[in-house]
């Protein structure tokens, strides 16, 4: 199977501190990985590397096959629109925007928007009768599944989750992760899952560690 993502030999470094360096992993289609790791470790800095939202010392990033590290911002911001999901840890939902028009941007900007898929997802995600209200008035869980639906929503081959049931209750949590395992198996994505959820993590097909010396089972 052709491998959606492969990271080889990355480092980060903030001045003179090393974040991580040595990380390579490659997945393929419908493969879910998670990763562990003591906070501050870097997690959330290694998903924005490989989202091109941060920028890489050393080693490279392949995104469905483009080395994400030599495009431009401009190339870099389509690779995320058309091949990514993103579901952030503190959100980045629009204030301005209602839920379902949150949930239905990534259509959107690929113009091709479908009011039926949005409307999908929001059941999935088991926030239907909240489409039209604004995110302010949303709890942190809510807010929560309103970026999991997004990040979704186009059915992208790439989705990078960071901590995506860190507001949820166990059950929620769980209906989340079955949402999240279902679009990687049955639609042939990749997803790469920070978590420090051991529950969140049993959904993925390889646990890995991150440590500041590499990442590893
Ligand atoms: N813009 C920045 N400038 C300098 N240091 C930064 C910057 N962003 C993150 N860091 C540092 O990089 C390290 C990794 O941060 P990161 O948020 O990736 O950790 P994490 O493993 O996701 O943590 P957590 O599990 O607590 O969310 C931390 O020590 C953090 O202080």
């Amino acid at each position: 199977m052709p491998d959606l993502l492969q990271i080889r030999s990355l480092a980060k470094r903030y001045g003179e501190s090393t974040v991580f360096r040595n990380v390579s992993l490659t997945l393929c289609e419908g493969e879910f990985v998670a990763i562990l790791g003591e906070s501050g470790v870097g997690k959330s800095t290694l998903l924005n590397c490989i989202a091109g939202l941060d920028t890489v010392d050393d080693g490279s990033v392949h995104i469905a096959g483009t080395d994400i590290t030599h495009l431009t911002e401009a190339q870099q911001a389509i690779l995320r629109r058309t091949q990514l999901g993103f579901v952030f840890q503190a959100f980045h939902v629009l204030p301005h925007l209602s839920v379902a028009d949150n949930v239905g941007l990534p259509l959107l900007l690929q113009g091709r928007p479908d009011d039926t898929r949005v409307r999908t997802l929001l059941d999935a995600v088991g926030l239907a009768a909240l489409a039209e209200r604004l995110p302010r008035t949303l709890s942190g869980g809510q807010l929560q599944r309103v970026a999991l639906a997004r990040a979704l929503v186009h059915q992208p081959k790439l989705i990078l989750a960071d901590e995506p049931t860190g507001n949820l209750d166990p059950e929620t949590a769980e209906r989340m992760m079955a949402l999240l395992a279902a679009q990687v198996r049955e639609h042939g994505a990749a997803c790469v899952l920070v978590t420090h959820s051991q529950h969140a993590a049993a959904h993925a097909d390889r646990v890995l560690t991150l440590r500041q010396d590499g990442i590893a089972p």
